[in-house]
């Protein structure tokens, strides 16, 4: 099946950076907000993440592609990026573990992307002009065309995407036996989270982003909640916001990832904000400051929370932070038993330093 044409195809950025390279992937033209990711290993794991959804991936490893595609490595049931940049694109492999090559799995879920492009180059460029909308195609190389409709793609400031990459059913994961019982609250959720609930005894039981708080309380009984990573702007979730103050007002064990930590800052009266370049990748240094020692943590956010407002706040205490950037890593509720972490303890692939976080949660729920 493999069509790798390598024909023209061009980057073209919002503030009019053109970059030219090849065709990879289905051959057309796709959007999104650009950002990039420094992880040496776990491509298909990115590319399956729902809170990339609605962005083009920069690889920085040089390679992707060269130890092909396992079904047994994704994060959710489809290729979530809006597409792919790389420099050198494999079609060939040998690992025995995979069941395809690069190309096919992107030809067959219609994504397109862009190879031979020189990467260093590009991301020196976003970390130093900041994030950005760009447009990929392999159809239209006029250049004036494609910037008429960048012009049309929405910022993503602003811009709700949860609701369109959580389950449109219920469903449950793990042992229903199990004497711990999580409602996960799918703001789009990656499948590993899952894994570490039920490897813990935990039974999951997963719930549309719009359900409310009442809903899941009646339904399953849980012991605890759980709120998800996901896309988009956490400021633009009001029907959230509202579910993690209820969950809080009734003094339930609460446990947030990445989107789910905004979330739980918002609730709380601290206001979030669009980086100038998010943390992506795999080797990003956090400070336990209670525990007093390092973790290395995977990374995903293009929002945090506003340092200051947490720092001023009465109602949160901090538990982590960045020791790149100072910024705020983890939060806890003074009075309650809710916490959240801005980075992914369930770090599909590793490192795996973070992963007590789950083993903490579901000490607070005994
Ligand atoms: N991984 C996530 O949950 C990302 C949260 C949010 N969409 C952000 O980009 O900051």
């Amino acid at each position: 099946m493999t069509n790798y044409t390598k024909l023209p195809a061009v980057l073209l950025l919002a503030d009019g950076t053109v970059f030219h390279g090849k065709a990879a992937g289905k051959i057309g033209t796709t959007t999104g907000e650009i950002c990039y990711n420094t992880g040496m290993t776990g491509y298909q794991e990115i590319f399956t993440d729902p809170s990339y959804f609605g962005q083009i991936m920069v690889t920085t490893n040089a390679h992707i592609g060269n130890y092909g595609i396992s079904k047994e490595e994704t994060e959710s049931s489809k290729i979530q990026i809006a597409g792919l940049v790389c420099k050198n694109y494999n079609i060939a492999y040998s690992r025995k573990q995979a069941d395809e090559s690069i190309q096919d799995y992107f030809q067959e879920q219609n994504i397109t992307c862009i190879s031979d492009i020189d990467t260093r180059q590009l991301v020196r460029h976003i970390r130093d002009k900041g994030a950005m909308n760009a447009i990929i195609s392999s159809e239209i190389l006029d250049v004036e065309e494609l910037k008429r409709r960048l012009a049309a793609v929405p910022s993503m400031d602003g811009l709700e995407l949860s609701s369109q990459v959580s389950t449109t059913e219920t469903y449950t994961f793990g042992n229903e036996n199990a004497p711990y019982r999580v409602a996960v609250l799918d703001l789009g959720v990656k499948k590993n989270i899952l894994r570490n609930f039920s490897d813990r005894d935990v039974y999951a039981k997963v719930y549309p982003a719009k359900t409310s708080f009442e809903e899941m309380e009646k339904d399953f009984q849980p012991t605890g909640y759980f709120i998800s990573n996901g896309p988009g702007d956490p400021s633009a979730m009001p029907y959230a916001v509202d579910t993690v103050k209820e969950i809080l007002d009734a003094d339930k064990p609460l446990f947030g990832i990445c989107l789910g930590h905004q979330l739980l800052a918002l609730a709380n009266g601290i206001p979030t904000k669009k980086m100038f370049n998010g943390h992506r990748g795999l080797n990003h240094p956090v400070k336990n400051v209670i525990k007093d020692h390092c973790e290395v943590t995977s990374q995903n956010h293009g929002f945090g929370v506003v340092q200051d407002a947490v720092r001023a706040s009465d109602k949160v205490e901090i538990t982590h932070v960045n020791l790149n950037d100072q910024s705020i890593e983890g939060i806890r509720v003074k009075d309650k038993k809710a916490f959240s972490v801005q980075y992914h303890p369930e770090s599909s692939p590793g490192p795996h330093d973070s992963r007590y976080l789950f083993d903490d949660f579901v000490d607070l729920m005994k």
